[in-house]
């Protein structure tokens, strides 16, 4: 069987003597990126420390290709990149100079660098900015040079927190578009809060609230982790809501204004050809009908139990 990229096994954490995470386990074994969520305090930045080598767990074990982390952080760090929320730059170095120093702090060997520096840097679309100094550089270009630290060394995991955390709209699109082109290569673990950045960058969710895993698995499972149990239905010629109400497996009706209805079933497929039945025989003309599918804002309120 492949080996999982990264094993998280019933890891816990108390910094005092209240618990901020609790036997939270997950694999990953392919590529893609996930993105971590939960509500403010949920203990994200608590497991990602720990899965990063920052911070030691009280409990548990992390293992990186088969490497665990606490035994051997030297070798389970080198298929590790981290981009924290601030990315640790220097800015009295230049982009380039920056990219050597994290070259060697992960101990890459010297004949090595120069060549990993154009790479990474041509990767993350620096290279005119090379021998710039970091504190003339905007926010996003920073954000480009902290992912290019992330994955220097080449690793098959990175983490990144909150990646587009103070970026203008269009900075924004050029790192997520830059996330994705990185992750055809490897897994990448993304922390957000922003539900339309998983939406648009995200392959895979888990979720942490309270300090326990809630939610494990694709972006898809999460849209429909709520079963749907209302429709919009578009009549041309309106009837009266207790026409529609008297429908077989019709629950409710709402009427929403002009020619719109919303409608609650208890079985999407038989109510939606009854509809379309009785509309024919009266004459109705329907014009729309749409199963309304649950916002990710109320899937997480729900996960996160608000
Ligand atoms: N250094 C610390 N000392 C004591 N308690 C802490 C410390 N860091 C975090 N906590 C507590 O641990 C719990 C989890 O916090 P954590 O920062 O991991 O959550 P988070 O999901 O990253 O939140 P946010 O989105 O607000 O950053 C919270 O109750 C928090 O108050």
């Amino acid at each position: 069987m492949e080996e999982p990229i990264i094993r998280v096994e019933n890891l816990s954490h108390r910094y005092s003597i209240q618990w901020a995470i609790r036997d939270i386990s997950f694999e990953i074994t392919g590529n893609g990126i996930y993105g971590l969520l939960g509500s403010n305090g949920a203990g994200k930045s608590t497991t990602m420390n720990i899965i990063c080598g920052v911070l030691k767990q009280t409990q548990g074990d992390v293992w990186i290709k088969g490497i665990n982390l606490r035994e051997n952080p030297v070798e389970a760090k080198k298929h590790l990149g981290f981009l924290p929320q601030k990315p640790p730059l220097h800015s009295d170095l230049t982009v380039e100079e920056y990219l050597i120093h994290c070259a060697n702090m992960r101990l890459m060997p010297g004949k090595e660098i120069p060549g990993a520096v154009r790479d990474v840097m041509v990767r993350c679309g620096i290279s005119h900015f090379a021998k710039r100094l970091i504190r003339n550089l905007s926010g996003g270009y920073q954000q480009r040079l902290g992912i290019a630290q992330a994955i220097i060394h080449n690793p098959d995991f990175v983490v990144l927190d909150e990646p587009t955390n103070g970026l203008d709209p269009n900075q924004i699109v050029e790192i997520r578009h830059l996330i994705k082109e990185i992750a055809e290569e490897r897994t990448i673990i993304l922390s957000t809060h922003i539900l339309s950045e998983v939406q648009a960058t995200c392959d895979y969710i888990r979720m942490i609230e309270e300090g326990q895993l809630v939610f494990a698995g694709t972006v898809d499972d999460f849209d429909n982790y709520i079963v749907p149990d209302t429709l919009v239905v578009s009549l041309i010629n309106t009837p009266a809501a207790e026409e529609l109400k008297a429908i077989e497996g019709v629950l409710g009706v709402e009427e929403l204004g002009g020619k719109n209805y919303r409608v609650r079933f208890d079985d999407a497929t038989g109510v939606t050809e009854r509809i379309v039945e009785t509309s024919v025989a009266k004459g109705w003309r329907l014009s729309g009908i749409q199963v309304e599918k649950n916002s990710m804002d109320s899937i997480f309120a729900v996960l996160s139990k608000k």
